[in-house]
């Protein structure tokens, strides 16, 4: 029996467990993530959060992928836990919590999680690169917001089929991206941007990815796209994401959003079969 909360940040889904006691090893981590994370014939998520202890924070956030594989960072899951340490007495509501891609500073009021992001380095950073994907010509940019994402601008409407094969092509292209990466289709209009993120670990498009959101805004305030307070619209919900850069070499990127706390789940040893 695992006890675990089900939880969401404008719909990208995690399960969030307690390993404060590191009496689970990262292969039963591993292998818990892509068990109990499969649809219908598990619980069902994009991920799953591991709560840990830290010598230098409130708590060290963990994020394996619903393939087992382990990200540095997630943005939406950063707001699901802070609330979830804050819930459980494990944190004030102002937190700071290490994760792989840095400390995250978090406000828990309620629902609503705000972030403060470890700085953004931009010195390596690719922007609007001609690329060719099957019949599409697209431009691309490249930045590591805790995790590495690749950003396209759309010129036209994709279908959900169109921005999976695109996402999932992408993605794997070694050359490209060498660790691999998450990919970000976006469009400017009036109202700020709208994100659909085809998410590496998951596979598929999820409902909003929040460093993917962030990584979207940069690139944005960097070619005069939007200003660096961007309303940033997913499937899943809507992000508030503001920039403070530190010169041109890097960028502090702040978010803030909803969380959901679905209810908590006793997995039994049927759900890892
Ligand atoms: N959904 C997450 C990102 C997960 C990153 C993961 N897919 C990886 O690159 O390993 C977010 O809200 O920021």
């Amino acid at each position: 029996m695992i006890r675990c909360a089900k939880m969401n940040g404008n719909g990208n889904d995690f399960l969030v467990i307690d390993n404060g006691r590191k009496r689970i090893d990262d292969e039963t981590l591993s292998r818990m993530a892509r068990l109990l994370c499969r649809r219908r014939e598990s619980v069902g998520a994009d991920g799953l959060l591991v709560f840990e202890p830290s010598t230098t924070a409130s708590f060290r956030m963990r994020v394996f992928n619903s393939d087992g594989s382990e990200g540095a960072m997630c943005g939406n899951g950063a707001r699901c836990m802070a609330r979830y340490a804050c819930e459980q007495n494990l944190a004030p509501p102002k937190m700071t919590f290490e994760t792989d891609g840095g400390a995250v500073t978090a406000l828990v009021e309620g629902r609503r999680v705000s972030l403060t992001l470890a700085s953004v380095p931009l010195e390596d950073i690719v922007i609007d690169e001609p690329l060719v994907v099957g019949d599409e010509a697209l431009r691309y940019s490249f930045l590591t917001v805790g995790v590495p994402h690749g950003v396209v601008f759309l010129n036209r409407p994709l279908s959900e089929g169109e921005m999976t094969f695109l996402g999932s092509t992408m993605r794997h292209d070694r050359a490209l991206f060498p660790e691999g990466a998450n990919i970000n289709f976006v469009t400017a209009d009036d109202e700020g941007l709208f994100v659909a993120t085809y998410e590496r670990g998951v596979e598929a498009l999820t409902l909003s990815c929040g460093t993917g959101s962030t990584a979207s805004a940069i690139v944005a305030c960097l070619t005069g796209r939007s200003g660096p307070e961007a309303t940033v619209r997913n499937p899943g919900g809507v992000q508030e994401i503001s920039l403070l850069f530190e010169g041109r070499s890097s960028v502090v990127p702040s978010l803030a959003g909803l969380t959901t706390l679905v209810g908590w789940v006793e997995a039994s040893d049927e759900a890892f079969l």
